[in-house]
């Protein structure tokens, strides 16, 4: 019997229902929803009624179980907060089987405030990671993960705008990603319950590989990627699309190598844009580590503060690809 059963039900409902409420803001979205936050990135309804959604699934289904998740409730609290907090409420409450009240709405999305850390079990969620890219219409995640004593154990993370196969562009997009730590990585369509194991490129040759980057190079340097490019002699182009969308496509094989190569010395990771991507590579047969080669570690609270930029790559070109990054970037 695979683990986690009860865990991984729950989150592929919860994921799914979150991915509704964003694709039903989209398709109303209006510049007035969108409150720019101290840290200047965008957040929308949809990132508020995504944690909401989440959150209060996993909420009745295990109560015990603390989350980190990227929002919290202050831009909808007060007389300042109505307006913003009646639409999320609304949104929320049109995909949750039992609705929720204004309280409850507000105490769902501050349940995600836990601090993390390595001891026992807690989940993470980033309920719209690739903001910028959900505003746009391009690629956008939400991702769910379960960590136990610092380990990730579970990652789920719906895609809705992603193909189900980047060949056929005329197919159906909406892409569910399921991992579980020791029992392999899946893949299904928003749209069918199969699900198909998937696994990274089986490529030996990192001349022949493509990059999966970053579409803002404030997230992570186009530069240095072009040269890491040219020391491993790679001339195909690169793919890029936001959030973690990249390493789902690194994981079925659309592509070779993730590479997240920090911009700024102080911008220290967050786990929610980590945890589920990094698995789903894990489980399909590739490694991800940061530029230093360690692994990333996820037992310390709400950042990745042991670890600097990332490198995830099929197995067997990781260590050539880290090798180019440390060269590149010691120059
Ligand atoms: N300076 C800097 N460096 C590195 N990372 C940063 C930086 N600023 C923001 N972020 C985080 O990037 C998350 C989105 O990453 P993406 O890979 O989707 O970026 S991109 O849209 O493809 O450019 C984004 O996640 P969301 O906020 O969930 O969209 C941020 O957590
Ligand atoms: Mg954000
Ligand atoms: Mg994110
Ligand atoms: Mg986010």
């Amino acid at each position: 019997m695979a683990a986690l059963v009860a865990e991984r039900a729950v989150a592929v409902d919860a994921v799914l229902r979150a991915c509704q409420v964003c694709q039903s803001v989209f398709k109303h979205l209006v510049s007035g929803e969108t409150v720019v936050k101290a840290d200047k990135s965008p957040v929308t309804v949809a990132d508020l009624s995504a944690q909401a959604v989440v959150n209060s699934i996993l909420g009745r289904a295990f109560p015990k179980d603390p989350i980190v998740g990227e929002e919290d409730s202050a831009d909808l609290q007060g007389d300042q907060g109505k307006l913003l907090r009646n639409k999320v409420l609304a949104l929320t409450n049109q995909v949750l089987a039992e609705p929720l009240s204004e309280s409850q709405l507000l105490a769902a999305i501050d349940r995600g405030n836990y601090v993390g850390g390595s001891k026992g079990r807690h989940w993470t969620l980033d309920p719209i990671d690739g903001t910028q890219g959900f505003i746009r219409g391009d690629q956008f995640a939400v991702c769910l993960a379960l960590i136990e004593d610092g380990q990730v154990v579970l990652g789920v993370m719906g895609c809705p705008n992603l193909l189900v196969d980047l060949e056929d562009t005329k197919g159906s997009r909406g892409s569910l990603f399921i991992a579980i730590k020791g029992h392999g990585a899946f893949q299904r369509s928003f749209d069918a319950t199969n699900e198909q194991p998937i696994h990274v490129s089986q490529l030996t040759d990192p001349t022949m590989a493509s990059f999966c980057e970053s579409v803002m190079s404030s997230h992570s340097s186009h530069s240095d990627a072009e040269r890491i490019g040219q020391l491993l002699h790679i001339t195909k182009p690169p793919l890029r699309m936001d959030s973690q969308c990249k390493y789902g496509c690194i994981a079925r094989g659309d592509s070779d190598i993730y590479l997240r190569l920090p911009v700024r010395a102080d911008y220290v990771e967050k786990i929610w844009d980590h945890a589920t991507g990094s698995l789903l590579v894990h489980e399909a047969g590739g490694q991800v580590t940061d530029i230093d080669g360690k692994p990333l570690d996820f037992s310390i609270g709400r950042y990745l503060s042991a670890n600097r930029g990332i490198v995830a790559a099929n197995s067997s070109i990781h260590s050539r690809v880290l090798q180019a990054v440390q060269q590149a970037l010691s120059k």
